[in-house]
C-alpha cells in the first residue's frame, strides 16, 4: 500500500483518486469541501488549516479558507497550478506515515457524513456528442429525416439547461407535468408526464474563469477542466417532443439533472486518455483540432436494482476539450462552476444504449426487470443508479462515485 491509511491500492477510492465534495456531519452541520479516501471523508479545510500553522502547506493560496467553504467554486477560481499544488499536496499528507497524527482526526467516516451538492453550477449547458445516440433519437423522433442532421459532424451540437435545477445524487425527482400533443392528438393535453426517462452522462466541472470576448483553445481546455461527475439528465420525452421545434430542449429537461456528489478530478483520469473513435470524414475546422482526448469511462445503470444499460464514454464522437472551445469560440466566457454534460452516452448496441427511449425504443419494447415486471418509461417510486470507473494507474480502477434518484408523484 502506498497509503498509511487502511485502503488498497487497488480499491476504487484509493490514493490515486481523490474526487472532491462537500459534507457536512451531524456535529459540525457546516457545509465544507471534503476529499474522499477509501471509505473516508478527509475535511480538507481543517487539515489545511493545521498544515498552514506547520509551515507544510508553503506559499500559494490560502487553501484552508477555500475549502472551508460551501462549495468547491473557490477552488474552482484558483485555476489548474492551484489544483495541481493541492492534489499533489493532498497526495504527500495522504502517503507519508509523518502526516498520520496530524490528518487522522480530520478523516470521517462516509456513512456519518451528509453529501451535498459540490458545485454551485454556473452555467449549465449538455452536449450531444454519440453518434449512436443521435442516430437513435433521430430515427424515433424524425424518422423523415436523415437520422444525423447536416451540421452533427461539424460542431458539437448543446442545448443551454437550467443551472439552478442541477441536485445531488440521492435527491428524489418530482415527475414534471406539462404539455404533451401525440401525432395523432387533435390538440395538446396538460398532465404528468407519461414518457419520464434518463440520460447517463458524464458532466464537466469548469473553473478558472475567462473573460468575455475571449476563447479557449482544446490545447488550453486541460486548463479550465477541473473534474468529471456522473449525470443523469432526466427527460420527460413527450414534454419535450411537442416543445422543442424550433428552439431545443427546455421544460421537458429543466426539472432536474442529477449529478454525482464526487467530482473526480481530471487528473486522476489520466490512466484513461484515449483517442477519439474518429474525425476524419469530414476534417473538423481547426478551432476544434488540437489535444482532443477522449476519455475511457464504463457507465452502469440500473433501474430498481436490474442492470439495464453499460454505456462506454471512449465511444464518443467529440470530446470535452472540444466541446469548451466550441462553448467559447464566439467569446462567450467561462465562469467558475460552470458544468457541461458530455450528452448520453450510447453504443452500437442495445445493452451500450444511455436512455429508456432507446433501450425500449420508444416503449415499444419494454425492458425485463429482475422482478419480473417491465418498463417502458419510469413509474413512480422507481429508482434509477448510475455508476461509473475508469482505468488507474497499476491496473486499478478509478471509481466516480454514484448517482441516484427515485421518481415521486407529480404534485
Ligand atoms: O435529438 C433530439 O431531438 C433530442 C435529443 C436529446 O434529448 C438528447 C439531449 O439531451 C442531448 C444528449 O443527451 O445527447
Ligand atoms: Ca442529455
Ligand atoms: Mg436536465
Amino acid at each position: 500500500m502506498t497509503t498509511w491509511l487502511d485502503v488498497p491500492d487497488d480499491h476504487l477510492y484509493g490514493v490515486d483518486n481523490l474526487p472532491y465534495g462537500v459534507f457536512s456531519t451531524a456535529a459540525d452541520p457546516t457545509r465544507r469541501v471534503g476529499v474522499r479516501i477509501g471509505d473516508l471523508v478527509l475535511d480538507a479545510g481543517a487539515v489545511a488549516a493545521i498544515g498552514r500553522e506547520a509551515g507544510l502547506v508553503g506559499d500559494g493560496p490560502d487553501l484552508a479558507a477555500v475549502w472551508q467553504t460551501p462549495s468547491l467554486n473557490a477552488f474552482l477560481a484558483l485555476g489548474r497550478p492551484a489544483w495541481t499544488t493541492a492534489r499533489a499536496w493532498l497526495s504527500e499528507i495522504l502517503r507519508d506515515e509523518a502526516h498520520r497524527e496530524g490528518v487522522s482526526p480530520h478523516l470521517h467516516p462516509l456513512d456519518d457524513v451528509t453529501l451535498h451538492l459540490p458545485v454551485e453550477v454556473a452555467d449549465y449547458v449538455d452536449f450531444y456528442a454519440s453518434e449512436d445516440h443521435a442516430s437513435n433519437v433521430g430515427k424515433i423522433f424524425r424518422p423523415d429525416n436523415a437520422a444525423l442532421p447536416p451540421n452533427w459532424k461539424h460542431l458539437p451540437i448543446g442545448y443551454h439547461g437550467r443551472a439552478g435545477t442541477v441536485v445531488v445524487s440521492g435527491t428524489d425527482v418530482v415527475r414534471p407535468t406539462g404539455q404533451r400533443k401525440g401525432p395523432n392528438d387533435p390538440a395538446p393535453v396538460f398532465g404528468p408526464s407519461i414518457r419520464l426517462d434518463i440520460e447517463a452522462e458524464l458532466g464537466y466541472v469548469v473553473g478558472g474563469a475567462t473573460a468575455l470576448g475571449t476563447r479557449v483553445s482544446v490545447d488550453e481546455a486541460g486548463d479550465h477542466l477541473f473534474g468529471v461527475v456522473i449525470l443523469n439528465d432526466w427527460s420527460a420525452r413527450d414534454i419535450q417532443a411537442w416543445e422543442y421545434v424550433p428552439l431545443g430542449p427546455f421544460l421537458g429537461k429543466s426539472f432536474a439533472t442529477s449529478v454525482s456528489a464526487w467530482v473526480t478530478p481530471l487528473e486522476a483520469l489520466e490512466s484513461a486518455r484515449t483517442a477519439l473513435p474518429g474525425q476524419s470524414d469530414p476534417q473538423v475546422l481547426p478551432y476544434l483540432r488540437g489535444d482532443a482526448f477522449g476519455l475511457d469511462v464504463h457507465v452502469e445503470v440500473t433501474l430498481n436494482g436490474t442492470v439495464v444499460s453499460r454505456p462506454e464514454h471512449a465511444g464518443m464522437y467529440w470530446s470535452p476539450a472540444q466541446m469548451l472551445a466550441h462553448l467559447t469560440v464566439n467569446g462567450a466566457s467561462i465562469r467558475d462552476g460552470d458544468l457541461f454534460g458530455s450528452g448520453t452516452i450510447s453504443g452500437p448496441s442495445r445493452e451500450t444504449r444511455g436512455s429508456l427511449l432507446e433501450l425500449t425504443w420508444n416503449g415499444t419494447e419494454p425492458l425485463m426487470l429482475d422482478d419480473g415486471r417491465t418498463r417502458g418509461f419510469l413509474e413512480d417510486g422507481d429508482t434509477v443508479t448510475m455508476t461509473a470507473w475508469a482505468p488507474g494507474p497499476r491496473g486499478a480502477r478509478i471509481g466516480l462515485g454514484e448517482v441516484t434518484g427515485t421518481i415521486r408523484p407529480a404534485v
